[in-house]
């Protein structure tokens, strides 16, 4: 295959011409049919819905209308940027969404990237042509073709040693300076990125790929792919994408809207518990206990313990007797409720019921039953079931309990942590232990979800809530009501006769109706909701609770995994893939692997790479698609000199980069000491993580190393952030691997 970029003028100047010709004939049609969703738009807009069916139709319209121009406004810049020249002389042109000839049998006119008829584009090499001629990568801006570049594909038969397609295109792409947010690769996707993209919906995908190699760029197309591919099946249940912190969500969030698709959930692990906001952190040691898997066991244990029998019998005051409430008593209607199989809170009614029927019976005891009336019992056993010592004893014995409480509880109790945490010692222990009106930690919400599961939803507060909810609408409904009954004075006769037959109940049921949330949006809501396909990124980070909670979600295992087991920092992360994957679906899984790393330049990437080998010898690096002829720096300072030099380099960087990204990547130790300078900002490595910049220092590689016992992952995450340049500054020795590498 020969890259011809730019054909001699005269040629050049020829199919520039042809070529704007025909993208000038898209866009019009282009023009036509957004003008058409527009007018589609606005009437469904104008509708008024006279029955609940019509009510439906009008929502999905304007739904999928609203969709549309989303899609087109995508589309616009862009719209069309490749082309296939077969050998039986037919063309084909390839963009960002499909478009038909009207006036010429719907013939295509441009081909959606995600279709079959695409792949070409993306897959055809010298050695499998697939029947293609040529490949053209067309330029274009503001709907004017400025170049194209071609690659001829039938001259040889052998296949390029680096398996690039589209080489000049590419370059481009990977030398543009990077904004801070991450941008869509739909133009330059490579052949072994396509097959990923393109893996059928079902099962679980691992996808396994060094730094760089785009396994963020391929799983957020895999969800555009999956999502154009399968819309039927997955835009009900939609598709959630778990990233690994929300700065790391900021940095990816345009790219799906740039694709043209909303639809899709963007979260972290922790805010996938809708009722609770992490907003605290805590030390690694902590949240790694927290994601262990014998926290199952742990919570199950702690739920256990909160069905309590007292030692001594309980003394219960009602009507100013004290009853006695043996143990053995106790004992019997705990046996009864845990004889029914079911979560904690659901066995609670038969517990509470059996307690209050004993101290029914005392009472009638007391009162020397045989002069009770029929009847009696009962009113005895309401009044007990209100009397707040027995409403205390009950709590005490089996309360009721959110996962909030029981965790707060948990965490407050020393007693409690001993019982529940039998096989920590007792330093590891008192890391847990925090006061009860603490905060959350994103380490708790897979603990939260987990204890849901085990305790079951507090059904009363949830109808409380439900019914509160209710009232408010219906609180507000009557308020219309009443302003049109204001109103009617001055209303006309037809406007009465329609609000004769509206009542509060029924605008509240509008209302409810209306409230038109997207699948997103209702799945953001529901800690119940599962999902038709879940992405996970930077999935090596992921804890074991953190894989219990998000496999909750995709019942039917229908998952795409991306990370680097390389680059797992979090102490509770994962060491393998069959480590993490085997409690779930065993071996059913399959993986795919990235290797060709298009971010990082081969001068950085032979220095990261003596580090990878010190930690991690069976993992192959990834291939750098690229060099720059620009070798990392190296600074060796003294402790007292280091912030003044380093401000010094950053400018010095900084004036090498220009408008592009300079980041200093530091210690934890260091994060305060080293202040930012200007817009460069200063950040650890897991602030750091999955993110890139045009230049990157990094501080104290020897402490980066040393912080955590994933140091070494930690320095090689470090070192890969870079698109052009990396600086090294030191006052500690550089680790022996590093030091060897930049001598
Ligand atoms: N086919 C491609 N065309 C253009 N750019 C690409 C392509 N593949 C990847 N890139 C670019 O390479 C860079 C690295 O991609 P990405 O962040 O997805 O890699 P990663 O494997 O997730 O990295 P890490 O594991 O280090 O976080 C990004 O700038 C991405 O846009």
């Amino acid at each position: 295959m020969s890259t011809v970029s730019n054909a001699p003028e005269t040629g050049e100047t020829a199919a520039l011409a042809a070529e704007q010709e025909y993208v000038a004939r898209l866009y019009d049609r282009f023009d036509t049919l957004r003008e058409q969703a527009q007018q589609f738009l606005s009437s469904a807009l104008r509708q008024v819905p006279d029955s609940e069916q019509a009510h439906t139709e009008r929502n999905a319209a304007t739904r999928l209308h609203t969709e549309q121009l989303a899609q087109y406004a995508a589309a616009e810049t862009g719209l069309c940027f490749g082309k296939l020249e077969f050998s039986d002389d037919t063309d084909r042109y390839v963009g960002l969404m499909g478009i038909l000839d009207e006036e010429n049998d719907y013939e295509p006119l441009l081909v959606d990237w995600r279709a079959p008829a695409a792949r070409p584009f993306y897959v055809a090499t010298g050695a499998r042509t697939e029947g293609v001629r040529m490949r053209r990568h067309l330029r274009i801006r503001k709907r004017t073709v400025i170049g194209v570049d071609d690659e001829l594909l039938d001259l040889s038969g052998v296949e390029d040693a680096d398996g690039v397609t589209g080489e000049t295109a590419l370059l481009a792409a990977l030398n543009a300076k990077r904004t801070g947010r991450m941008t869509d690769i739909v133009r330059t996707i490579q052949a072994e990125q396509d097959t990923i993209i393109r893996s059928p919906l079902h099962g679980v995908l691992v996808v396994q790929g060094g730094p760089g190699t785009g396994k963020t760029a391929v799983a957020l197309h895999r969800a555009a792919y999956l999502l154009y591919t399968h819309r039927e099946q997955l835009a009900k249940r939609g598709v959630l994408v778990v990233g690994p912190n929300p700065e790391f969500l900021n940095y990816i969030s345009q790219v799906l809207p740039s694709l043209g698709e909303t639809g899709v959930l963007m979260a972290t692990v922790g805010d996938l518990y809708p009722d609770v906001r992490p907003r605290l952190t805590e030390p690694d040691a902590v949240a790694e206990i927290k994601g262990r898997s014998d926290m199952v066991s742990v919570l199950a244990k702690a739920v256990a313990d909160r069905q309590r029998v007292p030692d001594e019998p309980m003394e219960i005051v009602f009507e100013r007797e004290t009853l006695l409430l043996q143990p053995a008593a106790v004992e019997r209607a705990k046996a009864a409720a845990l004889r029914l199989g079911t979560v904690h809170n659901r066995a609670e009614p038969t517990f509470s019921a059996a307690i209050v029927k004993e101290l029914t019976r005392l009472v009638a005891e007391g009162l020397g039953a045989d002069l009770l009336e029929p009847g009696d019992l009962a009113d005895i056993a309401r009044e007990l079931r209100e009397e707040p010592d027995v409403i205390a004893a009950l709590d005490w014995l089996w309360p009721v309990l959110t996962p909030q409480r029981l965790l707060k509880e948990l965490y407050a109790s020393p007693e409690l942590l001993e019982s529940a945490f039998p096989h920590l010692s007792a330093e590891e222990r008192a890391l847990l232990h925090r006061p009860e009106h603490y905060g959350w930690t994103p380490a708790d919400v897979p603990l939260l979800d987990e204890a849901m599961e085990l305790l079951g939803e507090d059904d009363r507060a949830a109808k409380a809530l439900a019914e509160k909810k209710r009232r408010e609408r219906l609180e507000f409904a009557e308020g219309v009501v009443d302003i049109m009954r204001i109103d009617e004075e001055v209303a006309d006769d037809d406007v009465l006769m329609a609000m004769n037959m509206i009542t509060a109940d029924h605008l509240a049921e509008r209302h409810e109706r209306s409230s038109n949330l997207t699948t997103a949006e209702r799945a953001a809501q529901d800690r119940t909701w599962t999902f038709g396909h879940v992405i996970v990124d930077e999935a090596q980070e992921l804890s074991a609770m953190a894989w219990r909670l998000v496999m909750r979600r995709a019942p039917a295992r229908s998952m795409t995994l991306v990370g680097d087991v390389a680059q797992t920092g979090d102490l509770a992360g994962a060491e393998s893939w069959e480590q993490v994957l085997a409690p779930h679906v065993e071996n059913r899984w399959r993986m795919e692997e990235l290797t060709v790393n298009y971010r990082t330049p081969a001068e950085i990437m032979r220095v990261a790479a003596a580090v990878l080998r010190e930690f991690a010898p069976p993992i192959a690096e990834p291939k750098s698609v690229r060099s720059t002829g620009v070798p990392p720096w190296c600074l060796p300072v003294t402790a007292d000199d280091l912030p003044a030099r380093l401000a010094e380099l950053v400018e010095k960087e900084l004036a090498e980069v220009g408008e592009g990204t300079l980041v200093v990547i530091t210690p934890g130790a260091l994060r305060d000491v080293v202040p930012p300078v200007g817009r460069v900002s200063v950040l650890t490595v897991r602030e750091a993580k999955g993110l890139e910049f045009d230049a990157v220092i990094v501080v104290e590689p020897a402490m980066i190393r040393d912080e955590s016992p994933k140091g070494l992952n930690d320095l090689y995450v470090a070192l890969t952030r870079a698109t052009q340049r990396l600086g090294i500054v030191h006052s500690t020795p550089l680790p022996d691997s590093l030091a060897g590498a930049l001598s």
